[in-house]
């Protein structure tokens, strides 16, 4: 039976209502999009980098983080349709891509009032066989 390594994760967003709309650029929410360790364990030891795919109206909407903290901070206005791609230590590892919808909106008064941020955040396993 080959020996399973499973490393649980968290990918996700948070947002936050400026409380208006921005003149500058009519932007309305400040936003984090992020992957993490569910168990705060070290992701480089088998995470080479993440890249995070923006909205192509994003300047360099692709975004490549190669150490923790997993996560870029934007601003906008909409939601939109996100790829996050974990490429792995191990070359012969292929990497794992997560289609996430990015989310600022909610029905919870206290997220619309800003007195809290909006969280939306899946949780999921990469899962490794044990070289033999
Ligand atoms: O909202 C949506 N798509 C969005 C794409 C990009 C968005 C955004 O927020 N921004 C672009 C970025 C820029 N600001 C200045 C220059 S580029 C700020 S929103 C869809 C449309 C209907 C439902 N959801």
């Amino acid at each position: 039976m080959p020996m399973v390594i499973v490393k649980p994760i968290v990918y996700g967003n948070t947002a936050k209502h400026f409380g208006s709309k921005r003149d500058s650029d009519g932007h309305t929410h400040k936003w984090k999009l992020y992957v993490r360790s569910f168990n705060n364990d070290d992701m480089t030891k088998y995470i080479n980098r993440i890249q995070f795919r923006l909205h192509e109206t994003y300047q360099t909407n692709v975004r490549v983080l190669n150490q923790p903290p997993y996560e870029i901070e934007e601003s906008g206005w909409g939601e939109f349709e996100t790829q996050i791609t974990i490429f792995f230590a191990d070359p012969y590892e292929k990497p794992v891509i997560f289609f996430f919808h990015l989310k600022l909106f909610s029905t919870d008064p206290d997220v619309v009032v800003g007195r809290k941020p909006l969280v939306n955040e899946y949780y999921d396993e990469l899962v490794f066989q044990e070289p033999s």
